[in-house]
């Protein structure tokens, strides 16, 4: 086992609902970046919450550095050199970087004299470890000022100040944009130059190519390969989460466009959006692409009479309208999926089916009595559609996969029963079979006379299912691109301001 840093061996955990780890056996060497791939709710999360200690295995060994070792505890994983960094970061917002790298080291480090913090000290020590890891980042600063790009490199530099050999990190490049991406990379470099062992959980399998040594592939909770990066294919690779041969990605329909759903004109607000023209129709999907900042989420969020100082005009299905609240936008027919609703759009505690049922409970009351029979008929139909990965409808939201949550979040917008469906990022931390499935409920819809727009990141996203896509540039509508011409290319031109 020469060069391995960690070996899990036929780990097993099983819950009510039965097994979520099936004999799961994965390593990881000193100093590599380990992929780990998997369709959502294959078990990712899972194993590296038993390797760091959060959640208990039922059977199995872990060895580190060769020793066998039982991980019992949080603190017990990150003293052996095991630290996670999740999607949800666990920092103080209103302490400075620096309280936040030391916090749990003040003693260790003998930053306290006479029962009082060196402040001083505090600062130069959390400053002199981003220095060397080439962060800019002034540990003098609160962490509620930072972008959440920096809050990570903050958790990075916390957890290695605390000599971390093995780092886990969950999905972590899923808030940030493509600038943030390439500085992450080459930080991700600088780490594993030092010896640092990484596993790096991702849906986005282009990632995966530009960052990772080896990868391992989880599927129903048992691993079907690990393997060197480079010798797999990317289908080969879907194959292998899927189980089968992945079929067209990007469903894209062709359909007459027919009456008009939406005509927004001359929108403006404030000094973010200026002057924005467009039309939806029924039968079309209508992508919109832009720079983070550019004004997308405020351009749906003012449709959806989520802004104020909103000017211009807007009309549904011809006739004028002025949206002053969410609510109202959703009884006159718009559904809206916005982007920051990672776990923050759910009840927890509630089951799946209660938390698809919320947003429109008329459509399954009768009476004044909720009519359990045609809710639960409804959802259930929901969550086969989408492939949401569940025991039963009444599992609480909180015991699912983070891809799983978020399929139900998209579950209780399609259930409001709108005509005219604004999504944010839906695709965002949904694996690639979950995606298709996803676009083909969108195709439903649009059959059915809706209309779609689709916020989207993920350029070839929009090449692959929009029909027009809008580019914004500084809160205007740079061009408009229609069929044949969507292209990467023109699309990047246009939203950095370069035609
Ligand atoms: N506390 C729990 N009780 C019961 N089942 C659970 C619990 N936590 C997770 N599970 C189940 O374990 C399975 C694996 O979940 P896990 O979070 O590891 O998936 P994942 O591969 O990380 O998926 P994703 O890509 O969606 O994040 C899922 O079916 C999930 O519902």
């Amino acid at each position: 086992m020469q060069n391995t840093l960690l070996a899990m061996v036929n780990i097993w955990k099983t819950y009510p609902n039965g097994p979520v780890l099936k004999g799961v056996d994965f390593t990881v060497r000193t100093g590599e970046i380990h992929g780990l791939l998997g369709k959502n709710g294959a078990g990712k999360s899972m194993l590296m919450k038993v390797l760091s200690g959060i959640v208990p295995l039922d059977s199995g060994s872990i060895y580190w550095r060769g020793e066998a070792m039982a991980i019992t505890s949080v603190k017990q994983a990150m003293d052996l050199g095991i630290s996670a960094v999740h999607q949800e970061l666990c920092l103080f917002p209103e302490l400075s970087v620096a309280e936040n790298i030391m916090v749990e080291q003040y003693q260790q480090r003998g930053l306290v004299k006479h029962g009082i913090i060196e402040r001083e000290r505090v600062y130069h020590e959390a400053q002199s470890i981003l220095d060397e890891l080439h962060f800019e980042i002034d540990a003098h600063g609160r962490v509620a000022d930072l972008s959440f790009a920096q809050q990570q490199m903050v958790e990075i530099a916390r957890a290695l100040s605390r000599n971390a050999e093995l780092l886990i990190l969950d999905e972590p490049t899923t808030a940030l944009n493509e600038r943030e991406v390439s500085y992450f990379f080459k930080v991700l470099h600088k780490i594993r130059q030092r010896g640092v062992a990484i596993v790096y959980i991702t849906h986005r399998l282009k990632e995966i190519r530009q960052i990772a040594d080896r990868i391992t592939i989880l599927r129903d909770g048992v691993n079907v390969g690990t393997l060197p990066v480079e010798s797999l294919e990317g289908a080969e690779i879907i194959r292998l989460m899927v189980g089968e041969e992945a079929l067209g990605r990007y469903p894209k329909l062709g359909l007459p466009t027919r009456n008009e759903l939406l005509r927004v004109e001359h929108l403006s607000m404030g000094n973010v959006l200026s002057d924005i023209s467009f039309t939806l129709r029924e039968g079309e999907m209508l992508g919109i692409a832009g720079l983070a900042g550019s004004g997308r989420t405020a351009l749906v969020n003012s449709i959806f009479g989520m802004a104020s100082m909103v000017t211009g005009k807007m009309f549904l299905r011809g006739r004028e309208v002025r949206l002053r609240s969410p609510q109202q936008a959703i009884k006159l027919g718009l559904a809206y999926l916005a982007e920051d609703r990672v776990r923050a759009g759910l009840f927890n505690n509630l089951s799946v089916k209660d938390n698809i049922s919320a947003t429109n409970l008329k459509r399954v009351t009768a009476k004044g009595v909720i009519d359990i029979k045609k809710e639960t008929l409804i959802a259930r139909g929901l969550t086969r559609r989408l492939g949401i990965g569940l025991a039963d409808l009444q599992q609480r939201v909180a015991h699912l996969s983070g891809g799983n949550q978020q399929k139900t979040m998209v579950a209780k917008w399609l259930f409001s029963g709108g005509f005219i469906y604004l999504l944010d990022e839906p695709t965002c931390g949904l694996d690639i079979a979950s995606k298709v499935d996803l676009y083909n409920i969108l195709n439903s819809f649009i059959c059915g006379g809706s209309g779609v727009i689709i916020i989207s990141s993920d350029l070839s996203e929009l090449i692959g299912m929009c029909h027009r896509v809008l580019v914004i540039y500084q809160g205007r509508i740079a061009g408009e691109l229609e069929g044949n011409e969507i292209s990467e290319e023109k699309i990047l031109k246009l939203a950095s301001g370069r035609e």
